[in-house]
């Protein structure tokens, strides 16, 4: 039991490593295509279409662009929460009030200056856009390591609040298997620049 879970680790870790070196490729030019391409992927997902709230993260360095994608919303008159990462690895929330309101957080991160609403305010989104390096064809996905969009998973279950929850990944990452443990919730959707991909039981 403690080897399988040293295994897990270590995979879990190599595929992170992984999937960071193949962003680490991009070029400027492929991020904005990227992430003009999954702006309008998201935009146009019926989940999204009927969302009055919406969480969402800003991106940061290579990860799938969500800047043009939070304008877009705002600019539809969603309500947009964005994390603020906390000490303990848990994430409390923040309206999203436009790009001139973030400022520079720690782990070079992008977050919200306005009024902390709480950890528990992301209950209350009919859409959840989560980070992440990789999604399996259980829905299963991998992230940094941190487990905080574990916890928020795991908070929308204890609340019985059924959000769609979209991971927003690049093409390439979306793999056959990825190390999972017992703590690990599936979502519904990937989201990429090329493709919107449905797991279980939001498969249609
Ligand atoms: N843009 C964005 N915002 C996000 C996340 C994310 O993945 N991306 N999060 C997702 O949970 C939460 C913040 N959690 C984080 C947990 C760990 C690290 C981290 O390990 N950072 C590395 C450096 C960054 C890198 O990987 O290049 C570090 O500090 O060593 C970052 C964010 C909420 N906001
Ligand atoms: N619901 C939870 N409550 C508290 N801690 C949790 C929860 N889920 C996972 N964790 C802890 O988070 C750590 C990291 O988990 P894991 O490797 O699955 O993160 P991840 O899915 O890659 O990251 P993230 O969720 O931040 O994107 C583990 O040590 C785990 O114990």
């Amino acid at each position: 039991m403690r080897e399988t879970k040293a295994v897990d680790q270590r995979s879990k870790w190599e595929l992170r490593r992984d999937v960071l070196a193949v962003r680490a490729r991009l070029s400027p030019n492929d991020l904005l295509a990227h992430a003009q391409a999954l702006t309008r992927r998201v935009l146009e997902l019926p989940e999204l279409t009927s969302a009055t709230s919406v969480a969402a993260y800003v991106s940061v360095g290579t990860e799938p662009g969500t800047g043009p994608l939070l304008d877009a919303l705002r600019h539809r008159g969603v309500h947009l929460l964005l994390p603020v990462l906390r000490p303990d690895n848990d994430l409390d929330w923040a309206e999203y009030e436009g790009s001139h309101a973030l400022a520079p957080a720690g782990r070079g991160l992008l977050e919200p200056s306005g009024a902390r609403l709480g950890p528990d305010a992301v209950t209350q989104a009919d859409a959840v856009l989560l980070p992440g390096l990789a999604v399996d064809a259980r829905g299963l996905r991998l992230g940094r390591g941190a487990g905080c969009y574990d916890r928020v998973l795991t908070r929308l279950a204890t609340a019985r609040r059924e959000p769609a929850r979209a991971v927003l990944l690049y093409d390439t990452e979306l793999v056959e298997r990825v190390p999972s443990e017992e703590h690990d919730r599936a979502v519904g959707l990937a989201v990429t620049p090329g493709a919107v991909h449905r797991f279980g039981a939001e498969e249609s």
